[in-house]
């Protein structure tokens, strides 16, 4: 056991937003990743990788466009069948597109579409104004993941891939949009790239577990993409750690990624923002 007394195994159970719930409540960290293919998604499953994300980052990772504006509907689902056919125990969640969720009648017939595709959760972008299109899927039975602080799909109105919630306007409004999207069935939220101090009382405010990436440590849970995990991006965000390096192969930067988050190892001083 190289990585202290949390190393992961395999998953003997399908993961449900109960489980989540439950390890939020026991303080026990779950981990996320974000891949695109069947036999990471299969390698994830041995890990102990509690939850997927087929981000649409894929479109920056895996296409080679330079944001995640342009990526489809029709992208996603064929990644999302990919992730799917690879791992049957871990809780799957489908980013939605940009501008394929602009309404909640159209959020509505695409996060369908994700779902039937093999996802177990659907992923949205954006703040107050999404809380009639949370309400909705979630009456419907379409667990949604909020996404709060950097929202990569407004890269060209926010001038950058910039960390958010610096000043304390900024920060209580979105702290105030977490506890709406909470109030209106969100189950989890993914905090990107904002102060640690924010991200700590975001997560003690709402009862949905967090998500932090750029985040801090005391989010409940903890994702990067897998690209980065593998030091195959070329200008790696801050927030992000190769674990290739250390632990040699694929497998074991997986597990080691996996045993630094549970034991809070990951992310460290050097991976946050304040
Ligand atoms: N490989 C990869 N990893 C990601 O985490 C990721 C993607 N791609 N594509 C979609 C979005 C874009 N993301 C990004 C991309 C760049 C930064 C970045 O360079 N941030 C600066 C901080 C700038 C500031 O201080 O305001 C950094 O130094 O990390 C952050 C998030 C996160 N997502
Ligand atoms: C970086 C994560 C949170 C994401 O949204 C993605 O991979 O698309
Ligand atoms: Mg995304």
């Amino acid at each position: 056991m190289p990585y202290g007394s949390v190393a992961p195994t395999a998953l003997e159970k399908p993961i449900t937003i109960n489980t989540l719930r439950r390890m939020k409540a026991d303080g026990e960290k779950f981990i996320t990743v974000s891949l695109y293919d069947a036999p990471m998604a299969a390698m994830a499953q041995k890990t102990g990788v509690e939850v997927l994300l087929v981000g649409d980052s894929l479109g920056m990772t895996v296409l080679g466009f330079d944001s995640t504006v342009p990526v489809t509907m029709e992208q996603m689902i064929y990644h999302v069948e990919a992730v799917r056919r690879g791992n049957n125990k871990s809780l799957i969640m489908g980013d939605m597109p940009f501008m394929t969720y602009g309404t909640p009648t159209q959020a509505l017939e695409n996060a369908t579409r994700i779902m039937q595709a093999g996802a177990h959760m659907v992923k949205l972008e954006g703040g107050a104004w999404l809380a009639d299109t949370v309400e909705m899927l979630s009456e419907r039975g379409i667990p949604v993941c909020a996404h709060l602080g950097l929202t990569p799909q407004y890269v060209n109105k926010l001038g950058g891939f910039r960390v958010q919630g610096r000043d304390d306007t900024q920060a209580e409004a979105i702290l105030n949009d977490a506890k709406l999207l909470d109030q209106c069935g969100a189950d989890l939220l993914v905090l990107e790239c904002v102060p640690s101090e924010l991200a700590k009382r975001i997560t003690a405010a709402v009862s949905m577990p967090t998500i932090g990436i750029g985040a801090g440590r005391d989010c409940d849970a903890q994702v990067l993409v897998i690209n980065d995990i593998l030091g195959l991006t070329e200008q790696p965000p801050k927030f992000s750690k190769n674990f290739l390096v250390e632990a040699g192969d694929i497998p074991g930067a997986l597990r080691k990624y996996a045993a630094d988050v549970k034991s809070g190892i990951f992310p460290a001083e050097e991976h946050t923002f304040s």
